[in-house]
């Protein structure tokens, strides 16, 4: 069903649109002239429209027998037709037609195609195959068929119009959302609101929607235009408006039928058509060139840092000291609140074979405490991450094992639960600061929705309990705070106020997925501290997914090293990390810098993690991990490459392969 489209502009990405505020789009549209222009002339014809009755000489039906077919006079400044009526005043109040038809055909094409292209994009699998398929086939028919057949069903008439034309154009409204939701899907802001306990419909209405307000702009401008461009065509077919309406098309068929004798009658419609459509062509391409314009590089010179990395470490170092002894004695006293259980997780190949992800997994977390979860990139950290919270990627699903909380198992709670369970005793907060806050939406807003949805709190009482988790992240000034937009923050603020909006449901466990790995290293020892104090002072356990070694050092109070989807070996960081029991642990720590070590050339790993289906089967670390002599031989096969080693609480050896 699609219309093809003079100069339709490719929509703006909503990343596109992130990097535009609405200064910053002022800023661009006024350095663009045509755009402008453009604008200018929409605006005319809307007010053309608005007060056609009072701009108009006369009435549209007015007949005048003394004056047929005048040529441009000062009473008929373009002239009249056959019965005399004024050419000018049916041109002004068929300029009201066509804006209405035109608002109200873009209005109906919105109102079916962004719900639709929403539920497709957002739910995929079968929905969107099924959906995609439909549209497909509405492509291939001519939209003007599809006016002409609805026509033919329900007769002529405004309302009737406005459907047909709807109907033609929304399949182009379903495409473009379709699209852009199959990408907005993945982004953290909607993964963050998920995780948040809204509900699918709070997500896609009022998160990813609110984001697609940029390309759908661009798409209405430009569709306003076709409308009118298909309104006239319908009208000058005789299969518009009824012949008592006023309207360019019907203005240009009687136009058509004099021609031979009065050629000019055609001008003053064809130039309202061509002028309007191509000034709402010019205005979506305009915003759409300001939507996605490179945003202006910043030439502020940066804060020289005066800290240096060595005094950074050795002001933590200090005060980590007496904190670890404090925090290591008060966890040893609590219990478990997160309980892994054999957690086994796999992806489902199309040809029907399962690939593990994660096999067999087994972890606890106390209440308070924080565990480090360390490994390379691959290695499943994250997995284990979305399979704590139940979040899998689509075609990933767990295959064995039970996430305990608190004793009840997550694993058997229907999805409905889950949600309740998410953002309020479980929360997590992503690598980016900025993907994880909704560009559209002050940070008050997204404060104050997690509050709401678990709290049930007015918007009064959910903003003044917003204040007060911004203040207590560090957040200064948190009335002029709440009103601003993620882009008004620095990076190390916007983790900040993404700590403040995961932590809003008081979660039990705080997931930080490499939470800190974007952030400069001053600002990433602020959020740490601030991390710590909070765990400190909220009591929730915190599991810190990274890569880097110093973070796990300074923060956790014990550590999981993961590879290849299992986790070889764990404990508390001082054991594990002055006394490495299994070799693949020994030699992630040997490529780790450190300040008291002085090498010429880091040792490496050779090698790389073996993707996932590659997995060896056998331990190849066999009688080189300290491990081995004290366990290993406690196998009741004879130890080979072949053979797995066996596990234990501490320490599973297993398939750890870098050659
Ligand atoms: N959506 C997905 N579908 C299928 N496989 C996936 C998906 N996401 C990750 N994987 C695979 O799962 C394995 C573990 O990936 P994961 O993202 O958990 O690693 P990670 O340790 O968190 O890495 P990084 O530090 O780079 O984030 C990898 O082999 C990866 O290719």
């Amino acid at each position: 069903m699609t219309v093809p489209t003079v100069g339709a502009p490719a929509a703006s990405s909503p990343t596109a649109r992130q990097a535009a505020g609405p200064r910053q789009l002022w800023g661009r549209l006024r350095h663009q002239p045509l755009t402008l222009v453009s604008a200018i002339v929409v605006l005319g014809v809307a007010v053309v429209a608005a007060f056609a009755p009072l701009l108009a000489p006369y009435a549209p039906d007015d007949t005048d027998f003394t004056a047929v077919f005048s040529p441009p006079t000062a009473d008929h400044l373009l002239g009249t037709d056959d019965l005399g009526r004024d050419i000018l005043s049916q041109l002004i109040f068929a300029a009201r037609t066509a804006m209405v038809v035109a608002g109200g055909s873009v209005l109906v094409a919105m109102l079916i195609g962004v719900p639709f292209g929403l539920i497709l994009g957002y739910k995929g699998g079968w929905y969107d195959r099924i959906g995609s398929r439909g549209m497909d086939v509405a492509d291939a028919l001519p939209g003007i068929m599809i006016g002409f057949v609805v026509i033919a069903i329900l007769g002529r008439g405004m309302l009737i119009l406005i459907f047909a034309i709807g109907l033609i154009f929304s399949m182009n409204f379903a495409r473009v959302v379709r699209a852009i939701t199959l990408t907005e899907r993945k982004k953290l802001y909607v993964e963050s609101a998920r995780v948040s306990g809204l509900s699918h419909r709070q997500v896609i209405f009022g998160q990813v929607l609110p984001n697609l307000a940029g390309p759908l702009a661009v798409q209405g401008a430009v569709f306003l235009g076709n409308a009118i461009k298909v309104e006239a065509a319908l009208s000058f077919l005789g299969l518009g408006l009824p012949d008592d309406q006023p309207s360019w098309g019907g203005m240009l068929r009687f136009a058509a039928e004099h021609q031979a004798d009065h050629p000019l009658m055609a001008i003053p419609p064809g130039v309202a058509i061509v002028v309007t459509v191509l000034a709402f062509n010019l205005l979506g391409d305009g915003i759409n060139d300001a939507l996605s314009g490179r945003r202006r590089t910043r030439r502020k010179a940066r804060k020289a840092q005066r800290l240096t990395l060595a005094a950074v470490e050795a002001a933590r170092a200090t005060s980590r000291a007496e904190h670890d002894a404090r925090v290591a004695a008060a966890v040893a006293e609590r219990d478990v609140v997160l309980d892994l259980r054999g957690v086994s997780v796999a992806l489902d190949r199309p040809a029907g074979e399962a690939v593990p992800l994660l096999d067999d997994v087994h972890l606890t977390v106390r209440r308070g405490e924080v565990l480090g979860l360390l490994g390379e990139s691959g290695s499943g950290k994250s997995m284990l991450a979305r399979a704590t919270l139940g979040m899998l990627p689509a075609g990933v699903r767990l295959e064995g094992g039970r996430v305990l909380l608190d004793g009840t198992d997550l694993t058997a709670m229907s999805d409905k639960r889950m949600r309740a369970i998410r953002g309020s005793r479980l929360a997590v907060v992503f690598q980016n600061p900025q993907s994880n806050l909704s560009p559209v939406h002050t940070v008050g807003r997204q404060l104050t929705d997690p509050i709401r949805a678990h709290h049930g709190m007015s918007k009064r009482d959910a903003r003044a309990r917003a204040a007060e988790l911004l203040e207590l992240v560090g957040v200064d000034d948190v009335q002029r705070r709440l009103d601003q937009y993620p882009h008004e923050f620095s990076g190390g603020m916007a983790q900040r106020v993404a700590i403040a909006i995961a932590i809003a449901g008081d979660p039990d466990v705080l997931i930080l997925d490499e939470a800190t790995s974007a952030l400069d290293v001053t600002t990433q020892s602020q959020v740490l501290d601030l991390v710590l104090d909070l765990r400190e002072r909220l009591g929730m356990a915190v599991i810190a997914i990274t890569h880097d070694l110093g973070v796990v050092a300074e923060t956790c109070d014990r550590v999981a090293v993961m590879y290849a989807g299992q986790i070889v070996e764990k404990g508390a960081i001082d054991a594990v990390f002055d006394r490495p029991r299994h070799p693949y642990t020994a030699a992630l720590l040997a490529a780790h810098p450190a300040i008291d070590r002085d090498v010429d050339r880091l040792p490496t790993i050779p090698g790389r993690v073996p993707l996932a289906g590659e997995w060896p089967l056998g331990c190849h670390f066999a009688g080189r991990c300290a491990f081995a002599t004290e366990r290993c031989l406690e196998a009741p096969v004879a130890l080979t490459e072949d053979v797995r080693c066996v596990r234990t609480d501490e320490v599973v050896l297993e398939g750890a392969h870098h050659d």
